[in-house]
Parts: C-alpha cells; sequence; structure tokens
C-alpha cells in the first residue's frame, strides 16, 4: 500500500477543499459521470435531472450533479482535447481515491462509471450523418498515455499503423486502447454503431481539414479510411477518446465513449440538425443508464 503523504504542490486544493481545476469537493461529485466538451451541453443534459444540488464551474469544467429518475449522476464539461482529459480524471480519480484530510490514497479503491456523450467526424462513406457510433477501441494520435508508466501498449499494432499511414518520426508514436466491454453492453442497441476512432491533436491539419494550411501527410485521410487490422476499419475521428479509455485503464474506472456522428470525411456532408442529433444522443445515454 503506498502511503505517500501529498504535498500542497501535488494534490492541489482551494481554500474551500475543492480539487484545484474542477473546483469540486468529495462530496459533489456522483459515480457515474458523464463528460462532454461543450460546457454549453452541461445545462443540456442536466435538464433532464429530477434536480439539480451542484452547480461548480471554473474556467472550461462546468459541472452539474443532481438524479436521473432517482440515480446520482454527475455531468462535467472536459473541453477540448486529451491535455484536459488528463487534468479531469486525475482529479476525478483524486475526489474519490485520495483522502484530501491525510493527503493519502485511500485503502479502498472507487471505480467510477464515465461515459462521454460527444461528436465526431466519419470517415467511412456508409456512416450516416447523425447516427450513434460506440468507440470499441480509441487509437491515439495524442501521447497521453507515454506519459504514464504502464504496460498496455501495444507495439505490434503501433508498428503497423505508423508504416501504413507512412506517420513521419515527428509525429507521437500512435497508441491503442480499450473501452470497457462490461460499461459498453449497456449503450449496445440497435440504434448504436461499433467503431474505431482516432483521436486527434487538432481539428484542422491534424484531421486532414484543409483550409488555407495544407496538411503535412496529404495522402493520411485516404490512408486512415483504408487502414484495417484484424477486420476492423477506423470509422472516425475526434479529440479525446483515446485519452478517456487511456486514463480510465490505468486508474481502474470504467469508460465509454459515445459520439453523436455530425460530419462524413469521405462525402464532405454535415449534420443540418447537430442540436437535435446530440440531444437525441443525450436522452439515450441516460436513458441507458439506468440499466447501469
Ligand atoms: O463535441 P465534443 O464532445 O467537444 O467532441 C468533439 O468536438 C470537438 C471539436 O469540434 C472535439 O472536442 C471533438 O472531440
Ligand atoms: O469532424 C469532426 C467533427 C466533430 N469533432 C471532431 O473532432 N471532428
Amino acid at each position: 500500500m503506498d502511503k505517500t503523504t501529498f504535498s500542497d504542490s501535488e494534490l492541489i486544493l482551494n481554500n474551500d477543499g475543492s480539487i484545484y481545476h474542477l473546483n469540486l469537493r468529495p462530496d459533489q461529485l456522483a459515480h457515474t459521470i458523464i463528460t462532454v466538451g461543450d460546457p454549453e451541453r452541461v445545462p443540456e443534459v442536466s435538464k433532464y435531472f429530477d434536480f439539480i444540488e451542484h452547480k461548480v464551474a471554473k474556467r472550461e469544467f462546468h459541472t452539474h450533479t443532481g438524479t436521473y429518475q432517482g440515480k446520482p449522476v454527475s455531468v462535467i464539461s472536459t473541453g477540448i482535447g486529451t491535455d484536459n482529459i488528463d487534468i479531469v480524471f486525475n482529479e476525478l480519480d483524486a475526489l474519490v481515491n485520495i483522502d484530501f484530510e491525510t493527503r493519502q490514497i485511500k485503502e479502498n479503491l472507487t471505480s467510477l462509471d464515465i461515459i462521454r456523450i460527444g461528436t465526431t467526424g466519419a470517415v467511412q462513406p456508409n456512416i450516416p450523418i447523425d447516427s450513434f457510433l460506440l468507440s470499441q477501441r480509441g487509437i491515439g494520435f495524442d501521447s497521453l498515455l507515454h506519459w504514464y508508466d504502464n504496460d498496455i501498449e501495444d507495439k505490434e499494432f503501433t508498428d503497423a499503423l505508423i508504416k501504413e499511414l507512412k506517420l513521419s518520426d515527428d509525429m507521437a508514436t500512435p497508441y491503442i486502447v480499450q473501452c470497457n466491454r462490461e460499461l459498453a453492453k449497456h449503450f449496445q442497441t440497435i440504434e448504436m454503431l461499433n467503431g474505431t476512432t482516432v483521436t486527434n491533436v487538432g481539428f484542422y491539419g491534424p484531421q486532414s481539414r484543409r483550409l488555407r494550411l495544407a496538411p503535412s501527410n496529404k495522402e493520411l485521410k485516404q490512408l486512415i479510411s483504408n487502414f484495417s487490422f484484424n477486420g476492423h476499419q477506423i470509422t472516425n475521428l475526434e479529440m479525446e477518446t483515446s485519452g478517456i479509455y487511456a486514463m480510465a485503464a490505468l486508474l481502474g474506472h470504467r469508460a465509454v465513449s459515445l459520439n453523436a456522428v455530425l460530419a462524413n470525411r469521405a462525402t464532405g456532408d454535415f449534420s443540418k440538425t447537430p442540436n437535435k442529433t446530440v440531444d437525441k444522443l443525450i436522452q439515450f445515454t441516460l436513458d441507458r443508464i439506468l440499466s447501469i
């Protein structure tokens, strides 16, 4: 058992006893947590709660905690990107697994259920706009996992991906992480597609979008949609899933990433009703959460 006492600079608490960025105290968090990228999506989720007990906000991290049909749920915005996922997951974990009085890891650890409700761009032409997709696995083009001591890296997969996608040495070594299969089962209905999600470090060049700047690897979009391993094609691009799956796996939490498909990069289409589609995914997710 690790009996380290965390110093003020490592476990940073605000004057009211809340954790540094999230601004939450342990009693303000439910153990079923929905993450969304956009702070403005938080009230779009919590408007379906029976009531909201806590509303806390700092920077892009906005949290509402309440109950949905009697089940305690928190919804928290992460902002965009896996750099924010690093902060959110370490602080969510600290809220349940570190004693803020003794500053030590608790003897009995709590495993959180974490469900991302996000948006995405599909890379296969047959994935309909406004459909829902569960990320069975996340491929990280970010480097977050490599900064943690871990034994979940898959070198064989990584080498194949680097070769097939012609990734240059200047880019982070990609990694692959799985969703939590037990948690995912609760969201596997007829309307949910399953896929392999690439998590990118940006929305434009890193996702092979070209406005005024040209991406360095001009073939990447085509290479991504052609790539296949163990019978799995890459289905979609977004910016958080690999970080969420990596941090959840390392910290012992269960996570699943649900995506509303707003763009199709192969056909060039974008949803005409993005808010309606996200709202449908929110209602679907809340309904399925009751079965956990
Ligand atoms: O809609 P959210 O949850 O933010 O997710 C997607 O949308 C953002 C980019 O527009 C990125 O965060 C990406 O992952
Ligand atoms: O194409 C898209 C759409 C939503 N979010 C992304 O990151 N990419």
